[in-house]
């Protein structure tokens, strides 16, 4: 039984000796991430020993030279530095294999590496499949994959495939990736990375709702008032990623996926077990019980969209959404969303989840805050100020990792008279060690067979149904809810604060 709450080495041992092929090999995502996550893996002592990396992509690179690439990112972003020696051991493991995506020669050209590394290895052919290309060539390397036998596990070894976001523009797009994927690898072996589910702190929330006896009791629409989950990003289209951003937008970018995913955690029922289905059947329940936003009626009400006009952040001039580098200078594309979540479920009757997202906010943070309801107004009524406001437990997802509890507390003196304090954890004074990047444990999952962190098929299609919704009143009504404005460096439009307060809400400050 997998288990999502073991320690680093329990997962170490579990891991097996593999080779990881990662497609998109000279991109930046492998590059920044992948590359720098499994050489943290074996500065820790993580990785097992006997991994083989192959970098699969067009350009016409020698091994040297991609590893020189490779190292030249490292350096720049591995979260532990970077140890020469380290690196060069590491690097021994490293191979560039040079193919066009469609080019079936160059998958029969893999196979028969891959199962030359299987002999020098002496070990199974234990083969981990890393989709980590633009989405429009999924399908062709799935297939391709497929068409030189490499989906099928070798005998006494596995061979499974990672597939990065974005999964689909739609419910229909999902839905086709998902044949796909599944007419080539099983689903036990398909593992569609969420990286916000890698994240330190939301694996913590499982525990901080089932390991801790006082949340849990109170963790209904008795006692929690509503809940807000916010990604606020400083940074814009920097790094040409105007192209992909504008076909998208903040809520296939980010709300689909990442902060749909911190919902479920959130909202879910206790599973039964700590298996990967046992996880998942809760989070897909959650999904399933989303009040679906169904008219342009509904979406005008309970979603607002907008785009940033220029404005200053930390002092410095930056440019509009519509004028950053490869957007479309007319564009409708939100690059700030805030939906209100309504799940119909007995725990959350009438309790609403406020979800906002927006780029070149005054900063890069996302956080959850329950906020409970207020107690009864009867005791405290005479005292100057009375009582200063509800308690908000915060769970700090990103950056400054952490747990705070706002409760209400007498001042010292004669008089009585209330303040606010915080209970505050911080990982970083706790642990006293930073927390590993996102992809380092989800690989490290993924070598283990552990899919518990990864997101069903059933999860991600229930996630595009609420989304379809949404975009089609944007995009295809007749009475399309307005595009709103805010000026880069502030907390979004006013549309999204009188949102909240219709409800008599505010929006948490960062
Ligand atoms: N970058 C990031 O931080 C994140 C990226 N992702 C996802 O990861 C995926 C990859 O992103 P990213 O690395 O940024 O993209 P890049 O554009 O940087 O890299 C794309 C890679 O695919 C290769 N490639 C493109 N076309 C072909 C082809 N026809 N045949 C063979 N190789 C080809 C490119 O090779 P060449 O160099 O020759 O063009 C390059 O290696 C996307 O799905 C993205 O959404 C998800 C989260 C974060
Ligand atoms: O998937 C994505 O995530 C990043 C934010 O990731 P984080 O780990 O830095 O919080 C986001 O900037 C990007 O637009 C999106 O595609």
């Amino acid at each position: 039984m997998s288990n999502p709450f073991r320690d680093d080495l329990v997962a170490r041992l579990r891991a097996d000796a593999c080779t990881v092929v990662i497609f998109g090999a000279t991109g930046d995502l492998n590059h920044r991430k992948l590359i720098p996550a499994l050489y943290n893996l074996a500065v820790d002592g993580e990785l097992p020993p006997g991994v083989r990396i192959v970098g699969f992509a067009r350009r016409d690179w020698s091994n040297e030279f991609f590893r020189e690439s490779l190292e030249k990112i490292n350096k720049e972003v591995s979260r532990s530095g970077h140890d020469p020696e380290v690196w060069a051991k590491f690097a021994e493991s490293i191979e560039y294999h040079c193919s066009e995506f469609t080019d079936q020669e160059g998958y029969k050209g893999l196979a028969e590496r891959l199962d030359a590394i299987d002999s020098e290895r002496g070990g199974k052919g234990n083969r981990l499949f890393y989709v980590a290309s633009a989405p429009e060539f999924f399908d062709d390397i799935l297939e391709s994959l497929k068409g030189a036998g490499l989906n099928e596990a070798k005998e006494g070894g596995w061979s499974r495939v990672i597939v990065e976001k974005p999964f689909g523009t739609d419910l229909a797009t999902a839905q086709h990736l998902n044949e796909v994927v599944n007419a080539t690898f099983q689903e036990k072996d398909t593992y569609r990375i969420d990286h916000y589910l890698g994240k330190e702190t939301a694996q913590n929330i499982m525990v901080l709702r089932f390991a801790n006896a006082i949340f849990e009791p109170l963790w209904n629409s008795s006692y929690v008032d509503h809940v807000q989950i916010t990604c606020a990003e400083h940074f814009g289209m920097e790094g040409g990623r105007g192209g992909y951003y504008d076909k998208s937008g903040a809520l296939r970018d980010m709300v689909q996926n990442h902060l749909l995913q911190l919902l479920s955690l959130v909202a879910m029922e206790p599973p039964t077990d700590l298996s990967a289905d046992g996880v998942r059947d809760e989070k897909v329940k959650v999904f399933r019980s989303m009040r679906q936003w169904d008219t342009p009626e509904k979406v005008a009400e309970n979603v607002v969209r907008g785009q940033y006009v220029k404005g200053y952040i930390n002092g410095e001039e930056v440019p509009g959404y519509r004028e950053e580098d490869r957007v479309n200078p007319e564009s409708e594309t939100e690059a700030y969303v805030a939906v209100k979540v309504m799940l119909d479920t007995w725990r959350w009757s009438g309790v609403p989840f406020y979800v906002r997202m927006g780029k070149r906010l005054p900063k890069k943070a996302t956080e959850i805050s329950i906020h409970f309801k207020d107690v009864p107004g009867v005791l405290f009524n005479a005292v100057p100020g009375g009582v200063p406001g509800a308690n908000v437990l915060v769970i700090r997802i990103q950056p400054d990792e952490g747990i705070s509890l706002r409760m209400n507390s007498k001042l010292p003196g004669a008089a009585v008279r209330m303040e606010p304090v915080k209970m505050d954890f911080h990982y970083s004074s706790s642990f006293g060690k930073s927390s590993p990047e996102a992809y380092e444990r989800l690989l490290l999952d993924a070598m283990a067979g552990d899919a518990t962190l990864f997101a069903r098929r059933d999860e991600v299609e229930e996630a595009w149904r609420f989304v379809d919704h949404i975009e089609r009143a944007w995009h295809e009504s007749d009475n399309k809810p307005p595009m709103t404005e805010f000026t880069a460096g502030s907390w979004g439009p006013k549309e999204a604060d009188e949102m909240l307060g219709r409800e008599g809400r505010e929006w948490r400050r960062l």
